[in-house]
């Protein structure tokens, strides 16, 4: 790759850290700990690239900025401004209609996940991989074991509807459905 494509690559991902850190700056995890939020996007970005093999910057780009518009004040035009119409597209596929309630928007993510883009796709199971992995290192403040499990029910049917679009991220989510006994053993 040409020396300025890369440079432009940095700096397209950089600004994106950069914009998600101060977006979520206020935003702590539901751990014990209480993690920094951003530290979710940044590692969903992670898992895509170092688990997915996903060097696409604009699915990079999504991944870094996938919460920002569901969890802070930042809006679709903002995303669009600095960081182009496709950044913006997955994002949006990737926001839940906080509007909604919480049931609805749980049973919509199940139904929408077949028709989402494949670039939204890619992002959807890196987030559901690592908010499944965040779940087996530390329970949430306030969430029984009952709940923990039910998550995973849920993860598995919204997964259910990804399939088809990066077989090392399925394999890893099959694994942790296969440990919970959600999956039937092969
Ligand atoms: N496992 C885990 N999740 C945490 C933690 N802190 C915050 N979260 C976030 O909580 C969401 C899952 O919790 P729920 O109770 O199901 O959903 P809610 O936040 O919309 O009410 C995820 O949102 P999301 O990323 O938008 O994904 P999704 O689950 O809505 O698809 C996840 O990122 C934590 O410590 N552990
Ligand atoms: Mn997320």
């Amino acid at each position: 790759m040409a020396a300025d494509a890369g440079n432009l690559v940095t700096e397209q991902l950089i600004e994106c850290m950069n914009f998600a850190a101060v977006k979520h700056r206020n935003q702590r995890r539901k751990d014990p700990d209480k993690t920094p939020y951003i530290n979710h996007p940044l590692g969903v970005a992670y898992i895509l690239m170092k688990e997915g093999g996903i060097t696409d910057v604009q699915v990079l780009q999504g991944a870094l900025l996938h919460d920002t518009v569901e969890d802070t004040e930042t809006t679709f035009e903002e995303i669009e401004e600095l960081f182009g119409s496709e950044v913006r597209g997955i994002v949006a596929e990737v926001t839940d209609d906080k509007t909604l309630p919480k049931m609805e928007r749980k049973r919509l993510q199940v139904v929408n996940a077949p028709k989402k883009s494949h670039k939204a796709k890619l992002v959807k199971l890196a987030d559901k991989l690592y908010n499944l992995r965040d779940l087996e290192r530390a329970t949430p403040e306030g969430w029984t074991t009952e709940r923990v499990m039910e998550y995973f029910r849920w993860a598995a049917q919204v997964v259910e509807g990804l399939r088809g679009t990066n077989q090392m991220l399925e394999n890893k989510l099959d694994e942790l459905f296969k440990a919970r006994g959600i999956l039937p053993e092969t």
